[in-house]
């Protein structure tokens, strides 16, 4: 097990940058997550620290010794793709005891390390299969014996379960969030999936454009985004936003809308009167109240058998609601809201969170 450290970290292909300086400081044991929309630049970095990639400037370090130019096969980290990569020809055990066997251990204790292996990850009744003879759940299993066996300085996870049906996909983030507490290997886990995020990681780092947005733990990014991007990125369904100007007050501040409705916020900040802002609130913190102070009109209602989302537009611009309340299905054209002033989030205009 090892920490990575990764400092002003950059990458180019040709002319065309697509990480802008990268810092990131992962502890020994620590599980990251990196999450960010298609093309964010999240597995050139985990491509990086393994060592496919070349690094066009900056430096990364893993337990403290340089890595830019030592080759993958040198740096001790084990890598679980989304395809798998398993050899077709070879057994369950084989394809797991590999890279033990090209490192010539020896055959008794080959056998005692994939045999723990496989009983962490259910896999003792298939060691005599091929994986064509597996489903893709189990494939995946065997990908991350392969890794376990080689008792790596770090794991690197390249969206391995994306795959996987969605029920699948739930059961084997349990099965990983378990190995890792088990195992307690640093390991780095790129995702563009929130939830997966949210529930599998000690800190999760958000990127966007090749800038990383914000890192922290799951509950921090959820409960106080640093900039409209993460706001708006996690959480599902995501959080509304509603464009107003910051009215100062000596005993607290608010938000006034386009049609002077007035709303009080927690907020503080150094902003000037009238600066344009971006109120945030999330779905489930709107309260429904047949005296609320906005009036939203009701577009549509999607019970999720869990609890109820209701499609609603605010000044004529969409806005959602999740309630728990099954009252709501009888709704007429349009409600009443009111936002909790402790739940709201203020965004500057240049999208950052205003405290
Ligand atoms: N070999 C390459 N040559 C040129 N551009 C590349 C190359 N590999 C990736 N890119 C570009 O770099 C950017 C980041 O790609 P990257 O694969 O890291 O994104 P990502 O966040 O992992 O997205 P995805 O979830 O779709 O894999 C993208 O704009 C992509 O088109």
């Amino acid at each position: 097990m090892a920490s990575i450290s990764i400092s002003a970290v950059k990458k180019n292909y040709g002319h065309f940058p697509v990480l802008h300086g990268v810092d990131l400081s992962i502890k020994d044991g620590e599980f990251i997550v990196l999450v960010g929309p298609s093309g964010c630049g999240k597995s050139t970095l985990l491509r990086m620290i393994a060592g496919l990639e070349d690094i066009s400037a900056g430096e990364i370090a893993i337990e403290g010794q340089k890595v830019n130019d030592l080759p993958p096969k040198d740096r001790d980290i084990a890598m679980v793709f989304q395809s798998y990569a398993l050899y077709p020809h070879m057994t369950v055990a084989e394809n797991m005891s590999y890279s033990l066997r090209l490192r010539k251990t020896a055959k008794e204790r080959i056998a005692d390390i994939v045999a723990n292996a496989s009983t962490k990850l259910g896999l003792d009744a298939l060691l005599q299969r091929r994986p064509k003879a597996l489903s893709g759940g189990q494939r995946q299993r065997v990908a991350m014996g392969r890794a376990i066996v080689r008792r790596p300085k770090a794991f690197l996870f390249d969206e391995p379960l994306s795959n996987l049906d969605a029920r699948l996909r739930e059961q084997m983030r349990a099965e990983i969030k378990k190995l890792h507490a088990d195992l307690g290997a640093t390991s780095i886990y790129v995702t563009h999936d929130q939830i997966e995020a949210m529930t599998l990681a000690d800190r999760i780092v958000a990127m966007h454009g090749g800038v990383v947005q914000q890192v922290g733990p799951p509950l921090e990014l959820y409960d106080r985004p640093a900039n409209l991007f993460v706001a708006g990125f996690i959480g599902s369904p995501g959080m509304n936003f509603i464009n107003g100007y910051y009215v100062a007050r000596e005993d607290g501040a608010a938000v006034r809308f386009a049609d002077g409705t007035l709303v009080e916020v927690e907020a503080r900040g150094t902003l000037a009167n009238d600066t344009a802002v971006t109120l945030g609130i999330r779905p489930e913190h709107v309260v429904i109240a047949p005296n609320g102070a906005i009036e939203a009109g009701v577009d549509l209602i999607e019970p999720t058998g869990f609890g109820i989302i209701m499609h609603l537009s605010v000044h004529g611009l969409p806005f959602k609601v999740f309630t728990l309340d099954r009252a709501v299905l009888e709704s007429r054209s349009t409600i009443r809201v009111d936002f909790p002033r402790q739940t709201l989030h203020v965004f500057d205009g240049e999208g950052r969170r205003v405290d």
